[in-house]
C-alpha cells in the first residue's frame, strides 16, 4: 500500500536528495572561484550576504554560495574540506529538519554550514551539544572557520558570571547544553532588573545528538530550586519505616511504569507505626508524602544505578550516559529522601522555584534543526511534536564494521564469562576492544571477571569524569582494554592507533541490551568510523532486566524448548526474535512516557508563558500602573462578585462584609452603601466616585520613580511568589491524580482542576498587588478631612 502510494507521489526522502543533490552540484561549481579569492576577499562575502539580507533576500536564495564559503574557509582553516554528503546534511539542518548521518560521519563539521548561513541573520544561532566538554571542543575547533569569516563565536558554560553569559548570548553563534540554556531561559525569568538577564529571544538552535537531548532528557525537567524546612529527622524516621516494609505484602512496584503504591496492609502498617488512624487525612497528608518518598527511594532507587555517593552526597546518574548530572537534584523531598535511606546528612529540601522541560525550552524557538545518527526509528514522534522531518544522509564511505548476532545466555554469571573471555582472546592479538554497560554497578561486576583473567583495562564510569577525555580518545589503540558506561556511546570520537586497522578494527562488545536501540546503535557507532573496520557484538543474558521486565511470559513459554550448551549459551533462533519484541515492547513504553510527560506538562506550560509574559512586560514597563490597574479594577469586582453575587437576592447579599473590605483596596472610602439596591450597578455607582480618586492618585504617586521603582519590585516579588506555590500545588495535584485510581482519565482530571488552580492563583495575584498599591498609594491620598 505505501509502496504503491510512493511510486504515485515519490518517495519524499528520494525527493529531497536529489534536490540536495543539485545543489551540491552548484556547491561545487563555485569552488575553483572561491579558492583563487585572497583570504580578504573570502572574508568580505560575510558583510556581502548581511547586506543581502539587509535588502530582503531569502536565506535560501543564499544557501549556495554561503555554503561554498565556508567549505572554502574550513578547508583554510582547518584542512578538512566539507565532504558532499556533509554538505547536504547541512542543507538539511538549514531547512530546519533532522539530518540522520551515521556515526562518525562529522556532524561536528557539518554543524558549522547552516550555523554560518543562519548567523547572518543577526539574531543569533544556538548549537547545542550532550556536555560541557563538547561545546568547548566544538567552540573551540569549528568556531575558528566563524571567526575567521568574521563572526562572533561564543561559549555558555555553568558557573559564568552574568557579564560573560551576556557575551556569549550576544555572539553570532553560541554554543553550549540544552540544560544551561534551559536554565538560563528561567532564571532570566526570574531576574530582579533588565540587566539580570542574559539571554535574547530566542531563535535558531541547531541539536546535536537531537534524539538524546529531545527523547531521553524527556524524563527529569529542569527545576531551579530554593530552600524550604522541613525537619530532617522526619526523613530518616520515614526511611527507616520503609526498610521494614516488604513487597507485595506492604506494597507494589510495578517496574513497567516505574510506579509503588502501598497496599492496605502497609498503609495500616504505617498507621499502627506512627500512633494515627487515618494515613489519607487531611491533617496527615505531609506524613504521607514523605513515606511515599521512603518507599519510593528504597524500591525504585538503586545505589550506583540511578545515583551515586560522593563525598558523602548523592549524586544523580544520567541512565543514558553513564554520566553524573551536575546541578539537578530529584524534587518533591525524593532527594532527601535517598540521603536518609543511605544514611548521609540531610541537605535542605529544594522546593522549585521554576521548572520546564528540556522540550518546551526549545519548542520556543522559531526555527529548530538537528542531528544525529540515529533518529529515523522516531521520525513520527519528531513529526508529530516538533514539526521536523527526518532525511537519513548518505555516507561518505562504504560502511565496512561487521554487526554480529546477539549472543545470548541463561544467567547472568554466563554472560559475563564468556564477555571477559572473549575480550581476553581479543586483547591477546592487540586489537582493541571497547567494553560497553548500562550502569556502573554493571561496569564494576565486568571488571572482577577481567582482573580473573588478568586482562588490563581502564575503566570509565561517571565516578571518574576527570579522565574521560584522555580516555576515551586512547580507546582505539593497541592493546587497550576501554571499560565504559554508556557515556562512551555519544559524540566521542575513537580513532584507531597505528596497525589496529589490520587487526580487524575497534571491537565493541555491549553487555546488556538498553531500553531503545537507539543507544545500542551509539554504543556500535563507536566503531566502524570514517569507513573503518571494526567489529560489533552484545552478550547478554535472559535474566537482563529488559527481558524480566518485557518478556516474561514469552520467555517462560520459550523455557522448555532452550537448549543452551555446555556454557549457558542459547543457540535457538526464536530467542532473538523475543529479545527483539521486548526492545520494542520498552521502546514504546518509553514514547508512551514521553507523550504524557509531554501532555502534562503542556498544562503548565501554558500557564508558565503566560505568566513569564506579564512578568517580562512589568519588568520592562514604563509605567507599571498601566499593569497594575485593570488589576485592582479586577480585584474590586471579585469582591463584588464574592460578596454580592449576581445571582443571590441582594436580600441575601453580605453588602455590609464588602464595605468593610473596601478599605483594603481603596484609599479613600466616600461612599456610604445605598438605602436601595437591586443590583451590582447600584453598589458599583455609588463606589466609582471613591475608585476613580484611587486611581488617579495612585498614578500621581507613580509618577514618582523611586515610588515607581517600588512597585514594580512588589508586582515582580508577589507574580515570583505567587507562581511557585502555585507550582508547587501543581505537583501535588499529579502527584494526588496518580493515587485516585483511574475512575477519569488522569490527563482531563489534571487539565482541568489545574485550569482552576490557576484561575485561583491569578485572582490571589491580583489582590495581592492591589494590596501593595494601596499601601504605596497611601501617604499620598487626601485624608478625609482635606475633602470635606
Ligand atoms: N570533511 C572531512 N574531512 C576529513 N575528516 C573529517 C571530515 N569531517 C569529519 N572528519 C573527521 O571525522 C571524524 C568524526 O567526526 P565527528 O566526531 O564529528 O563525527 P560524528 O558524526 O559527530 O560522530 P558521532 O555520531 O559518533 O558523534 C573526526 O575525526 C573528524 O575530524
Amino acid at each position: 500500500m505505501i509502496g504503491a502510494l510512493r511510486k504515485v507521489i515519490g518517495d519524499p526522502q528520494q525527493k529531497k536528495l536529489k534536490q540536495y543533490n543539485k545543489k551540491v552540484e552548484e556547491i561545487n561549481s563555485l569552488e575553483s572561484t572561491l579558492e583563487q579569492l585572497s583570504d580578504e576577499e573570502l572574508q568580505q562575502k560575510t558583510e556581502e550576504f548581511r547586506s543581502r539580507i539587509a535588502n530582503g533576500e531569502k536565506l535560501t536564495s543564499l544557501q549556495v554560495e554561503a555554503f561554498a564559503v565556508v567549505r572554502e574557509a574550513s578547508r583554510r582553516v582547518l584542512g578538512l574540506r566539507p565532504f558532499d554528503v556533509q554538505l547536504i546534511g547541512g542543507l538539511a539542518l538549514s531547512d530546519n529538519d533532522i539530518a540522520e548521518m551515521a556515526t562518525g560521519e562529522g556532524k561536528t563539521l557539518v554543524a558549522a554550514l547552516p550555523s554560518y548561513l543562519h548567523a547572518l541573520e543577526g539574531k543569533g544561532v544556538h548549537v547545542i551539544t550532550v556536555n560541557e566538554y563538547l561545546a568547548a571542543r566544538d567552540r573551540n575547533f569549528i568556531g575558528q572557520v566563524h571567526e575567521f569569516l568574521g563572526l562572533t563565536v561564543g561559549l555558555n558554560i555553568s558557573q559564568t558570571a552574568t557579564g560573560k553569559k551576556q557575551a556569549a548570548y550576544q555572539s553570532d553563534i553560541t554554543y553550549g547544553t540544552a540544560s544551561e540554556f534551559g536554565f538560563d531561559y528561567l532564571r532570566d525569568h526570574m531576574a530582579a532588573r533588565i540587566q539580570d538577564q542574559v539571554q535574547r529571544t530566542p531563535h535558531f538552535a541547531l541539536i546535536d545528538e537531537i534524539d538524546s537531548v529531545l527523547l531521553d532528557e524527556a524524563k527529569t525537567p529542569l527545576i531551579i530550586a530554593g530552600k524550604t524546612d522541613v525537619h530532617p529527622n522526619l526523613y530518616h524516621v520515614c526511611a527507616r519505616m520503609a526498610k521494614t516494609l516488604t513487597q507485595d505484602w506492604d506494597y507494589t512496584y510495578d517496574p513497567v511504569t516505574k510506579t509503588v503504591n502501598f497496599t492496605d496492609e502497609g498503609i495500616s502498617r504505617v498507621e499502627r507505626a506512627f500512633g494515627i488512624d487515618n494515613l489519607y487525612d487531611l491533617e496527615h497528608q505531609t506524613l504521607y508524602h514523605f513515606m511515599l518518598q521512603a518507599l519510593r527511594a528504597r524500591a525504585m532507587f538503586t545505589r550506583d544505578v540511578e545515583y551515586i555517593v560522593k563525598n558523602d552526597e548523592i549524586h544523580l546518574v544520567d541512565m543514558y550516559t553513564g554520566r553524573v548530572m551536575q546541578g539537578r537534584t530529584f524534587s518533591e523531598g525524593l532527594h532527601q529522601a535517598i540521603e536518609a535511606k543511605e544514611g548521609l546528612h540531610i541537605t535542605q529540601e529544594n522546593k522549585p522555584q521554576a521548572t520546564m522541560t528540556v522540550q518546551n525550552y526549545f519548542r520556543m524557538y522559531d526555527k529548530l534543526a538537528g542531528m544525529t545518527g540515529t533518529a529515523k526509528s522516531e521520525e513520527e514522534e519528531f513529526r508529530i511534536l516538533y514539526g521536523m522531518d527526518v532525511l537519513q544522509i548518505p555516507t561518505n564511505k562504504p560502511r565496512i564494521r561487521t554487526d554480529h548476532e546477539d549472543i545470548v545466555f541463561e544467567t547472568a554469571h554466563q554472560k559475563y564469562e564468556a564477555a571477559a573471555d572473549e575480550v581476553a582472546k581479543r586483547h591477546q592479538t592487540g586489537q582493541p576492544v571497547l567494553l560497553g554497560t548500562t550502569s556502573i554497578i554493571q561496569s564494576e561486576t565486568l571488571a572482577r571477571y577481567l582482573d580473573e583473567r588478568q586482562v588490563p583495562y581502564e575503566l570509565l564510569n561517571a565516578k571518574s569524569v576527570e579522565n574521560e577525555a584522555r580516555l576515551i580518545s586512547l580507546a582505539g589503540q593497541k592493546d587497550q582494554v576501554t571499560l565504559a558506561t554508556n557515556m562512551a556511546g555519544r559524540g566521542t570520537d575513537i580513532m584507531l592507533g597505528e596497525g589496529v586497522a589490520e587487526l580487524g578494527g575497534l571491537c565493541v562488545i555491549g553487555t546488556e541490551k538498553h531500553e531503545n536501540r537507539r543507544i545500542d546503535d551509539q554504543l556500535r557507532g563507536r566503531s566502524g568510523r570514517q569507513g573503518d573496520p571494526g567489529e560489533t557484538m552484545f552478550f547478554i543474558a535472559l535474566e537482563d532486566e529488559m527481558f524480566l521486565r518485557f518478556a516474561d511470559e514469552e520467555l517462560e513459554k520459550l523455557q522448555p524448548k532452550l537448549q543452551p550448551n555446555e556454557n549457558g549459551e542459547v543457540t535457538n533462533h526464536e530467542v532473538l526474535d523475543v529479545i527483539n519484541k521486548a526492545q520494542m515492547a520498552c521502546e514504546s513504553a518509553g514514547y508512551s512516557v514521553r507523550e504524557y510527560t509531554l501532555k502534562m506538562d503542556d498544562v503548565v506550560n501554558e500557564q508558565r508563558n503566560a505568566v513569564y509574559e506579564m512578568r517580562e512586560n512589568a519588568l520592562k514597563s514604563e509605567d507599571i500602573t498601566e499593569l497594575v490597574v485593570p488589576m485592582i479594577e479586577n480585584s474590586l469586582q471579585h469582591l463584588l462578585d464574592e460578596y454580592c453575587p449576581d445571582h443571590e437576592l441582594p436580600e441575601e447579599w453580605q453588602t455590609d462584609e464588602l464595605f468593610q473590605q473596601l478599605p483594603n483596596l481603596l484609599t479613600v472610602i466616600t461612599a456610604e452603601k445605598p438605602a436601595e439596591i437591586e443590583s451590582q450597578k447600584d453598589i458599583k455607582n455609588v463606589l466609582a466616585p471613591d475608585i476613580q480618586e484611587h486611581l488617579s492618585t495612585l498614578k500621581q504617586a507613580a509618577s514618582n520613580r523611586t515610588v515607581h521603582e517600588k512597585l514594580k519590585r512588589q508586582v515582580l516579588m508577589a507574580v515570583d511568589t505567587h507562581w511557585i506555590e502555585h507550582i508547587e500545588a501543581m505537583s501535588r495535584l499529579k502527584e494526588g491524580i496518580g493515587l485516585r485510581g483511574y475512575q477519569e482519565d488522569p490527563m482531563r482530571v489534571y487539565t482541568r482542576e489545574g485550569y482552576e488552580l490557576f484561575l485561583m492563583m491569578y485572582k490571589q495575584l491580583e489582590y495581592t498587588i492591589s494590596l501593595h498599591a494601596k499601601q504605596i498609594t497611601q501617604p499620598f491620598a487626601a485624608t478625609q478631612e482635606d475633602q470635606s
